[in-house]
């Protein structure tokens, strides 16, 4: 379970976070939804600690995420990058194996994992395992992201626009085969999204923001029957995309 309460984070002159608090409860995945700017990635990113807070605090599991370091923090809860974030001198297998090796798994376990992982997201390891990200498409690139992210199997994970950089059909492809992943419906996801109709097919609740401040948090048909103002009710008709 992640709890944060009352982020808060500044840059220069602008609040890109006011005041924000809210749960992800175990085995939920709860979806950041705004227009650009209003504070999605800055707020998941201080989840990792990618971000430090001007003020409140974030528990993950029950811990305090300032109580440990940065990098185990991280080692703990996986992350999907705007961009996918690949690293283009690595190989397919490489970018996927980062985590585990940094836990000293075993050379054969390592293998074994990047292998399942790749078949359970629709690529094979003969074909596609020792290429570099720049051989691969756009939806194999960010299906190569997904699996680095799950690679340790971490309780928690964290997306940003993990669809965002895809064409419209290979988009909605993927969040298909994303929503039927065995692996991802027990963790604990919040996700990040400027796409109103990608949070409904995902989000077991959502989270709309504007200007760095949540403005309804509920379930999408909460959102929908029940909109708590007039921003909310036309963003959900998709009037703000
Ligand atoms: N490192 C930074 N330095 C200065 N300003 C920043 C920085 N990161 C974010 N901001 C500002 O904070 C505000 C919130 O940005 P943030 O990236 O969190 O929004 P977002 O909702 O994720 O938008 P997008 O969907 O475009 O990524 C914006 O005004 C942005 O310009």
């Amino acid at each position: 379970m992640i709890t944060a309460s009352h982020l808060v984070k500044r840059f220069d002159n602008t609040v890109a976070v006011n005041d924000v608090s809210f749960t992800v409860n175990e085995g939920e995945n709860l979806v950041l939804l705004g227009t650009s700017g209003c504070g999605k990635t800055t707020t998941l990113r201080m989840l990792n600690r990618l971000t430090e807070p001007d003020a409140g605090k974030i528990t993950i599991n029950g811990k305090d995420v300032t109580a440990l370091q940065p990098d185990i923090l991280r080692r703990g809860i996986g992350y999907v990058m705007q961009h996918n974030g690949l690293f283009p001198h690595y190989t397919v297998e490489e970018n996927i194996a980062i985590v585990p090796q940094l836990l000293q798994w075993d050379k054969k376990r390592i293998k074994e994992r990047v292998k399942e992982l790749l078949g359970k997201l629709n690529l094979s390891y003969e074909q596609h395992a020792h290429l570099f990200p720049q051989a691969l498409s756009g939806g194999q690139q960010q299906r190569v992201g997904l699996a680095r992210a799950l690679a340790a199997d971490p309780p928690v994970l964290l997306m940003d626009e993990p669809f965002g950089a895809l064409d419209p059909i290979n988009r909605q492809k993927i969040r298909k085969d994303f929503a039927e992943l065995e692996e991802l419906k027990k963790k604990t996801i919040l996700m990040v999204t400027h796409d109103v109709r990608e949070a409904f097919e995902l989000a077991d609740r959502v989270c709309l923001m504007d200007q760095g401040q949540i403005v309804q948090l509920g379930t999408p048909a909460e959102l929908r029957e029940q909109p708590a103002n007039e921003f909310v009710s036309a963003f959900v008709k998709g009037q703000y995309v």
